[in-house]
């Protein structure tokens, strides 16, 4: 099996290049590899996709600066939009599998219990209504489709809080955190594992087929907590990991409105697990344990 992921170095695309290695060939493209990708030019984007001629296509590329998307929404709305549908529709034409990733930033926040995948979403910023046209332009395209809405996304490399926390944690006395948005922190290569046995899971004569399994799934670390509760695990496990000495910035609750930003941010984003796991048989871990693996791949290195 061919499987094209778009993105190369992004934190996904990083891990999904991994995990999804055992299936065949991965070919991971992005705007600087050969041939190249860029998903800010929708129309070029099929081109690409027929010159790989896929087995299947996992998405793990999109715009993610969630406060600059405000100032530069029509370059959101290509890469999280218009680009994922020409993804869809290429699928569709191929009669192959899409596996793409959303967000909990699709939903309003005003909850408080977990969403599930049939909720009504109703974004608050630029990013999350992006990413919500690209779901409904996947739905729509008639391709064989699972879309992955995850959250909170840390891992090792690239840009997350937790890499920013252990920074800034390691430079300053204080550092204050909200404490009033709820979620799960989720680390990156668990989402990528989890994408690689929803793909055996589908296997039929060597090759991916989700056409019995397309629509919307949540995928995050299980549990919840606030930005704060994540800071303060995040320095508690560090401590213990020697990634940071006991001497590391102290962690203050602040409220949102104490942190402004030019996005919106939901409040309560949580999201309900359980269509994964009846359909997949996936139970993800939960988030803290999930850290303290990360982290401890991260003092490894
Ligand atoms: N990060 C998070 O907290 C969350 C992420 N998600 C979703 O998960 C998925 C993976 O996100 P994550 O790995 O964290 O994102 P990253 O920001 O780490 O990586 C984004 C990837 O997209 C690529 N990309 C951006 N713009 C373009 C473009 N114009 N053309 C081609 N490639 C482009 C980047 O390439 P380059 O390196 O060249 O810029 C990079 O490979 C996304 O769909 C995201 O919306 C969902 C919830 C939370
Ligand atoms: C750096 C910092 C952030 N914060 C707050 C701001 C924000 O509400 C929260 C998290 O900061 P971030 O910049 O990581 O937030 P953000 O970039 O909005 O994270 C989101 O990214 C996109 C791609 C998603 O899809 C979401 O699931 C979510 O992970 O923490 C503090 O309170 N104190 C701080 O020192
Ligand atoms: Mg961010």
């Amino acid at each position: 099996m061919k499987i094209l992921v778009v993105g190369r170095a992004g934190q996904l695309a990083w891990e999904l290049r991994r995990t999804l290695a055992c299936f065949g060939e991965v070919v991971a493209l992005d705007r600087h590899s050969e041939p190249a990708i860029d998903l800010a030019e929708p129309g070029a984007v099929a081109a690409v996709v027929r010159a790989v001629r896929p087995d299947l296509i996992v998405n793990a590329a999109a715009y993610t600066a969630v406060d600059r998307a405000e100032q530069e929404p029509e370059l959101a709305w290509k890469v999280n939009a218009e680009a994922p549908s020409v993804l869809a529709a290429e699928a569709a034409r191929l009669g192959v599998g899409l596996i793409h990733y959303s967000t909990d930033y699709v939903f309003p926040g005003d909850g408080a219990v977990p969403y599930r995948e049939d909720d009504p979403v109703g974004p608050r910023n630029v990013y999350g209504r992006s990413k919500l046209a690209g779901e409904q332009a996947i739905a729509e395209s008639g391709a064989a489709h699972v879309i992955l809405r995850t959250a909170w996304v840390y891992g090792v490399r690239g840009q997350n809080f937790m890499k920013t926390m252990l920074r800034l944690m390691a430079e300053r006395a204080l550092v204050r955190v909200i404490d009033d948005q709820r979620g799960a922190p989720t680390w990156v290569r668990m989402i990528a594992e989890a994408t690689a046995i929803l793909v055996a899971r589908s296997l039929r004569a060597g090759l991916a087929d989700l056409s019995g399994s397309s629509g919307v799934y949540h995928l995050t670390c299980s549990g919840q907590t606030s930005w704060y509760g994540f800071a303060c695990a995040i320095r508690e496990q560090a401590v213990a990991a020697g990634l940071l000495p006991d001497t590391a910035a102290r962690v203050e609750p602040i409220p949102t409105s104490e942190y402004p930003t030019p996005a919106q941010r939901p409040a309560y984003s949580v999201l309900d697990l359980s269509k994964l796991e009846e359909r997949f048989g996936i139970a993800p871990p939960d988030w803290r344990h999930a850290l303290e693996l990360c982290l401890a791949d991260l003092a490894g290195q």
